[in-house]
């Protein structure tokens, strides 16, 4: 089993509060491992530490063998990592083509390259037929999937979703499932999410977090049968359909 993505002893602590403490955590290539905890457990801040985006208070983040604590978002980037974030990135006022090609460029050479990643990170996604609209018009939903199609887009090593299902209609999801099966093929996906029929069948792991720590971790059916978090979790979020 080769590790892509560890990390160690990481925390964050905002005055005083420690949104993620002490964290030991192994993420095996081509696994895809879904994060999943109350609201405020701390899987947001987890996330952005593993990006860059959140600078940790201790503790150190490993990509493929090498020590990437002090790098910046851009340089992880460059590494392989692409992320996508309950907060909308897309540009508005581009189409949904552009916006995908904003994402690709940096890893391609030559138009006709970019093109073709493009159009097929948009198949992947279900957009294919919509790459002229203005992405501002496109709705909420499918401006998530427009969002994973930036992050595919980028040939990956490690996919991370946060909440990527949020605002998706029944059929979305359900497509979204397959969409997460097919890409675990060529990338490791970690993947924030409190749709709990997308955690179960999709995940091949789940780490649970609760106060900034892991709670347990196991394959979908222990998670589920695991009573410390049916009382952290499943007891309430879960069992409210979201
Ligand atoms: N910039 C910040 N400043 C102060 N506190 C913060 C900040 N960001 C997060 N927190 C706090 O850290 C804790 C963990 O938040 P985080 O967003 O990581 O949780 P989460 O598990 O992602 O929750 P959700 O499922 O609601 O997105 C919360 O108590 C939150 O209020």
């Amino acid at each position: 089993m080769t590790v892509l993505l560890s990390t160690r002893g990481l925390s964050k602590h905002f005055s005083g509060l420690h949104a993620v403490e002490n964290v030991d955590f192994d993420l095996p290539a081509g696994q895809i491992r879904a994060l999943i905890g109350p609201n405020g457990a701390g899987k947001t801040t987890f996330v952005g530490m593993l990006c860059g985006r959140i600078t940790p208070s201790a503790g150190a983040v490993i990509f493929d063998g090498q020590d990437i604590s002090h790098l910046p978002a851009h340089r992880r980037i460059r590494l392989g990592m692409a992320y996508t974030f309950q907060i909308t990135s897309v540009f508005p006022g581009l189409s949904v083509a552009e916006n995908v090609a904003l994402a690709a460029r940096p890893h391609l050479r030559g138009e006709a390259e970019v093109a073709a990643a493009v159009q097929d990170a948009l198949d992947r996604v279900g957009l294919g037929g919509r790459t002229g609209q203005v992405a501002g018009d496109l709705s909420y939903g499918h401006q998530r999937l427009l969002e994973i199609a930036m992050g595919i887009a980028q040939a990956p090593r490690l996919l991370i979703l946060d909440e990527p299902t949020q605002g998706l209609s029944d059929g979305e999801i359900a497509a979204f499932k397959a969409l997460i099966r097919d890409l675990s093929a060529t990338t490791t996906i970690l993947l924030i999410e409190h749709n709990m029929s997308v955690v179960m069948e999709t995940a091949d792991m789940v780490t649970v977090m609760n106060f900034g720590a892991i709670l347990a971790e196991g394959r979908p059916e222990e998670i589920r049968a695991d009573p410390a978090v049916q009382a952290a979790y499943l007891g309430t979020d879960a069992d409210a359909g979201t």
